[in-house]
């Protein structure tokens, strides 16, 4: 990056009334003598004179008017070669020969002006450079009257060209014809055309006077030849000819032409402004925008351009002020500087060729190691819409293959026992991974699966997953094998065949005190299905009939234990990992003690009062659902913080944009009050708050975006903390009543964290609810219901699976009019009024307005899913009791179900 100062260059028109100029010897310069008639003076006495001398030492200076104009061209076409925008300017009186300069002269060619010189000599240049490509085009614009007009299309309307300025201040004219020109002769084909559209008037100096600004802009594009990529050069030299300043006392214009001299004075006036401000580095505002000539030339007044000033004089004695004038502006324009830099690119679709060809070369070596390696399948392209057909097709075979299991590991040996589920996931037929597409692939598959579930289908909607969480905190996340896989067949093989993700978090824990409830319990746990493929509760079926014996055997612990290795095929990773660390332990302590109370009926165990069990249980066996609790409301607290912080931000952006935009319009009424309808130019605060406008308008949006996320963030979040809530309670009252005998006082569903004291212990307990005779008697689990999709948006959204037996599994998810009060209970507000909490009652209802947003039904449904697993495949040690048929759960709610 260079520094330069502008280029002047001196042009004197021959006079013919006398000369007041001459040149300085080095042509740096020029002297001009001002005859001045002092009035009052006495007859014949000598008129007084007036000296000036003007100097520049970066003028270019040359012996003939063509060598002038010819290096002129030159300076700037060269540099324009290299990369640089150029700007050569005329300015000076009218009739001083700018367009004579910028055009030249009519009569012969050798007096051709900068412009067609110019272009003969891009092309000369462009010719002797044969490693290069180039591509030349021009426009050309004239600025009449402050509007645009496209000279080489004059049927294009002034409104369709505008002036656009990038963010990085880069002015560029649109909705004018670029014409892509192959030869010189071509190029000033265009020229001509032009000059003949541009406007001209008469007056009292200039029988052709030029009544507009034009800037004829050449613009340069060059390429490396052939496909060798490299830099690509683009550069554009504008050619200005300006419209001469004029007094009127002297040009005496009348009418229109008055009218456009007014227009020229003020644009120059302004161009004048606009220098004076450039050359002063202490100036904040130049005020570019304030006509459109100057707005244009932003970018070669002062921008990255290296511009020449053609500084036209008329050497006549009559127009000794405007030469001194236009002397001025030239040593003003001298204190301009400019920054200027190459304009080099990548030749982006060359380095899109390299590209390919290196991909295409690498597709080609990897091939030759796979098949080296004896790897097959290995496919490195996009995977067409019929291959990831395919593959959807067999990750859903893959999904499905869980729920079928159930048959094969009821006929396998060791069906009945936790072995099943071994079973039936071993016999699961895995999906191999090629490659890390193929994972990606195999991933998108089940995310498409994953959406046609949420989207219907006849398939109730799941909750999303809720972001980042931590394994540690949930170790209740779905496992990677068997039934409690991360997918829960909800249909029959038969049915939809699809598969729906289980929410995470959704699924019910593991608390390691499994084999205690059921050994104490007496046998309260559900059998093992057989022929659903949840062959993931065998394990406790086989612990409910080691306790169904109502005495809790020697081997307690290892039935406890047992239980859950049994179990083990179907159970999560994190159930697996549970029941071997704190949680086992606990487990079997509990084991151990509500093993010999339960046979001993509670007697002789002295129970502590709610608060003090509570914190016992979420000390102990409860501490890991305790732990999730408090990481469920810590991240709902940040959460809601930053959404009231980005709401914050929103409609302060909002309070900031109505302001702004009041302000913006009040300023544009009084601009086109003054400039008329048209007028584009704006002012600087004008301009100020469109900027600030556009930025509020970004990060309005942004905060605005960000805040529906947390939002939905919130709310799911919401639910997971109540839905830990009434976990926890429920579990504890279980293990509560199993450990001392009988149901903790106030409720064991109370709300909240069960901190405060609940009221008066329920009339009726679980320890009254034993196992009806039917539940026991071996009633298989139906199949997971298949729900109608309504249901997910229900009011009553504890749907009562069609119960093919009649356990009581669906009487525990029916309890008629039970969720509204137990679901008050379950908050704490007020005590139950006996019996336990069915699960069905534990799922929230959407009130009126959550019906309507998606991220609420979703959680909803999400719920319903979890009551239907666990209704339909309840293994949760912990959790045994809430699918237990009982009286209390729901038995003869209905008819026709129950027990
Ligand atoms: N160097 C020159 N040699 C011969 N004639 C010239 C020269 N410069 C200007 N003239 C003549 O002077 C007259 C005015 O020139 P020109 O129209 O180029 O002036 P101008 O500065 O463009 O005026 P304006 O823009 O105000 O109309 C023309 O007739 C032109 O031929």
């Amino acid at each position: 990056m260079t520094t330069s100062a502008v280029r002047v260059v001196l042009r004197a028109r021959p006079s013919d009334g006398g000369t007041c100029i001459t040149f300085l010897p080095d042509k740096k310069g020029i002297s001009i003598v001002q005859q001045k008639v002092i009035e009052g003076r006495p007859n014949g006495s000598q008129p007084a004179s007036q000296s000036y001398q003007f100097k520049f030492d970066n003028v270019l200076a040359a012996a003939s008017q063509e060598e002038v104009y010819e290096a002129a061209a030159s300076e700037v076409v060269r540099s324009a070669l290299e990369g640089f925008n150029g700007t050569i300017m005329c300015y000076g009186q009218t009739g001083a020969g700018k367009t004579f300069t910028m055009s030249g002269g009519k009569q012969s060619y050798k007096q051709r002006g900068i412009i067609p010189r110019a272009l003969g000599q891009v092309f000369a240049e462009v010719k002797a450079m044969p490693d290069r490509e180039a591509k030349i085009s021009v426009q050309y614009l004239e600025i009449y009257n402050e509007a645009l007009y496209d000279l080489l299309d004059i049927t294009t309307q002034p409104h369709e060209i505008s002036i656009y300025e990038s963010s990085r201040g880069l002015v560029t004219v649109s909705g004018l014809r670029t014409a892509v020109v192959d030869s010189e002769a071509e190029a000033l084909a265009l020229l001509f055309e032009g000059e003949t559209n541009r406007v001209i008037g008469e007056h009292q100096l200039n029988r052709e006077s030029s009544r507009s600004h034009s800037i004829f802009t050449i613009m340069i594009e060059l390429r490396p030849v052939g496909e060798s990529g490299g830099d690509v050069l683009l550069s554009r030299v504008a050619l200005v000819d300006l419209a001469g300043s004029e007094r009127v006392s002297k040009t005496k214009s009348e009418g229109l032409v008055l009218r456009e001299a007014g227009h020229i004075n003020k644009s120059l006036s302004i161009l004048e402004q606009v220098i004076l401000g450039l050359g002063d580095k202490n100036r904040e505002h130049v005020p570019f925008r304030s006509c459109k000539l100057t707005h244009v030339l932003k970018n070669s007044l002062g921008g990255n351009c290296r511009t020449v000033l053609v500084a036209n004089v008329w050497s006549d004695a009559a127009q000794t002020d405007e030469t001194v004038s236009t002397c001025r502006f030239a040593q003003r324009m001298m204190r301009v500087t400019c920054e200027v830099s190459a304009n080099v690119v990548q030749d982006s679709s060359v380095r899109v060729r390299q590209l390919e060809r290196q991909v295409a070369d690498l597709q080609q070596e990897l091939a030759m190691h796979d098949a080296m390696a004896m790897r097959s399948g290995v496919q490195y392209t996009p995977y067409s819409d019929a291959q990831r057909g395919d593959l959807r097709a067999r990750v859903l075979d893959f999904l499905m293959a869980d729920g079928a299991a159930g048959p094969a590991a009821a006929a396998a040996p060791g069906a009945g026992t936790g072995n099943a589920a071994v079973a039936a996931s071993d016999s699961i037929e895995p999906l191999e991974l090629h490659s890390l597409r193929h994972m990606k692939e195999i991933l998108l598959a089940c995310r498409h699966l994953y959406r046609e579930a949420l989207r219907g289908s006849g398939l109730p909607r799941v909750a999303p997953s809720p972001p980042d969480l931590d394994p540690d905190l949930h170790p209740d996340l779905p496992g990677p094998s068997g039934g409690a896989g991360p997918l829960v067949a909800t249909g029959s093989r038969s049915g939809s065949g699809l598969a729906a993700p289980m929410p995470q978090g959704r699924r019910p824990s593991s608390s390691g005190s499994s084999g205690s409830t059921l050994v104490g319990g007496g046998g309260g746990g559900v059998r093992g299905p057989s022929g659903t493929g949840m062959g993931i509760l065998d394990g406790v079926g086989r612990a409910e009939r080691l306790g169904g014996a109502g005495v809790a055997p020697d081997d307690a612990r290892p039935v406890s234990m047992g239980g859950m290795e049994d179990g083990g095929g179907g159970m999560s990773l994190a159930e697996r990992l549970l029941s071997q660390q704190g949680a086992g332990t606990s487990g079997g302590g509990a084991a151990a003690r509500s093993g010999p109370g339960a046979a001993a009926g509670g007697a002789g165990v002295v129970a502590p009062d709610r608060p003090t069990a509570l914190e016992d249980y979420k000390a102990g066996p409860g501490a890991l659902k305790a732990r999730l609790l408090a990481d469920n409301r810590a991240k709902l607290r940040a959460s809601r913080s930053r959404a009231k912080e980005l709401g914050l931000a929103v409609n302060g952006a909002k309070r900031e944009l109505d302001g702004l935009k009041a302000r913006g319009e009040e300023l544009r009424r009084q601009r086109v009050a003054q400039q008329g309808e048209g007028s584009q130019v704006l002012d600087a605060e004008e301009y100020d708050i469109l900027m600030r406008i556009r930025e509020l308008k970004v990060s309005y949006k942004e905060n605005f975006n960000e805040l529906q996320v947390v939002k939905s963030e919130v709310d799911y979040t919401q639910g997971l903390v109540d839905q830990c809530n009434k976990e926890l309670l429920l579990e504890f009252a279980e293990w509560y009543e199993n450990t001392y005998g009988r149901p903790p006082d106030g409720d064991g569903g109370g709300g909240d964290d069960g901190d405060s004291p609940r009221g008066p212990p329920a009339a009726a307990t679980a320890a009254t609810a034993r196992p009806t005779a039917a539940a026991t008697a071996g009633a298989r689990y139906p199949p997971p219901p298949q729900q109608p999709m309504a249901a997910a948006g229900a009011r009553t959204p504890a749907v009562a699976p069609p119960s093919p037996s009649g356990s009581a599994v669906s009487a525990a998810s029916s309890r008629g009019g039970g969720a509204a009060s137990a679901a008050s209970s379950a908050s704490g507000s007020k005590p139950r009024s006996g019996g336990k909490v069915p699960l069905s009652s534990l799922v929230c209802q959407p009130s009126g307005e959550e019906l309507a947003s998606p991220q609420a039904m979703a959680y909803y449904s999400a719920q319903q899913m979890l009551l239907q697993k666990t209704t339909g495949v309840a293994h949760r040690p912990g959790s045994v009791k809430k699918t237990r048929p009982t009286a209390a759960f729901g038995g003869g709610a209905r008819p026709g179900v129950g027990t």
